[in-house]
């Protein structure tokens, strides 16, 4: 157990916009949190984050209850990097070679160091090096989006926490992000907390997936089960349900039978779909 929340409620003008969340981010993880435009999602981010004061309930790190003050703002949550959905909130140097290398500079790494490290993020992103003199602001949308993510990754976060990150992406530039983003956190056994409107990019790249709906955590779920089981869950959410439950229960009304594997993958999902109608002779 390492960032968990417990009966956590924020309050912003009198009104609850996160209600009795309580939820655990296991190391090395790839959390996806669904929900509609206003559910909570970003706020439940930014409480992680320490951005926003807690109002009830408890945020503990390694089981250690985090201090916070009086008004509920903590003083510090530790080895979070947080990619923000608007790149351009989090960029401020001349140069991407300064933005990228501020993190370790003020940690006092060497000269060495850092610009070892730049080269290794922009290998790990796909960046060309011709990028490193440019202005961040004046690169296209989807490269000021990458130089937010490589200068987050630049300080090692245990925990990274991306809110839309592939927004204005197109779908090339998209998987390509998601594939290294993914291969990054196996690699080092980090966590992600993964805010996103596309299901089909939750249901490719996370381990587990955090549901809500006007400020409640409505479940957290193995991505299997959520997407194989809990279509209830996902209409709560007003949220479509995932292909694999429309495709099974069309199969149960076709054939009357009941294909409900305990956990597959889509594949798997096509392989009893094809079994069913081999053997009912569709
Ligand atoms: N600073 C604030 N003051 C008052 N209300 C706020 C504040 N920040 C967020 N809210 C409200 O809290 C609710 C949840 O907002 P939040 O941004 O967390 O939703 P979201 O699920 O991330 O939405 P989206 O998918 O559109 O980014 C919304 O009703 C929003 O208007």
């Amino acid at each position: 157990m390492v960032y968990a929340l417990q009966d956590v409620s924020v309050k912003m003008n009198g009104r609850d916009i996160l209600e009795s969340v309580s939820c655990t981010l296991q190391e090395g993880k790839w959390i996806s949190v669904i929900g509609q435009s206003g559910a909570g999602k970003s706020t439940l981010a930014k409480v992680f984050k320490g951005l926003l004061p807690i109002s009830k309930g408890e945020y503990t790190y390694r089981q250690q209850p985090l201090p916070s003050d009086p008004q509920g703002r903590l003083k510090t949550v530790p080895h979070i990097g947080y990619v923000f959905q608007y790149p351009e909130q989090q960029l401020f140097a001349a140069t991407v070679n300064q933005e990228l290398a501020f993190a370790l500079t003020m940690k006092g790494e060497s000269r060495a160091n850092v610009e070892q490290a730049i080269r290794q993020v922009m290998e790990q992103l796909g960046l060309p090096a011709a990028l490193l003199q440019q202005h961040p602001l004046q690169l296209s949308g989807g490269l000021k989006r990458l130089v937010a993510i490589a200068s987050v990754l630049m300080a090692g976060p245990e925990l990274l926490i991306l809110d839309e990150p592939t927004a204005g992406l197109d779908p090339g530039n998209k998987n390509d992000l998601l594939r290294r983003l993914k291969k990054w956190q196996e690699e080092n056994k980090r966590t992600v907390l993964f805010l996103s409107h596309q299901l089909e990019d939750v249901a490719e790249y996370s381990d587990e997936v955090m549901v809500m709906a006007q400020g409640r955590l409505l479940g957290h779920w193995e991505v299997n089960e959520l997407f194989l089981k809990q279509a209830d869950c996902m209409e709560q959410a007003g949220l479509p349900a995932p292909e694999p439950i429309q495709l099974l229960r069309i199969i149960e009304e076709v054939s009357g039978a009941k294909p409900r594997p305990a956990s597959c993958k889509e594949a798997e999902i096509f392989r009893t779909v094809n079994a069913i109608w081999q053997a009912k002779g569709l």
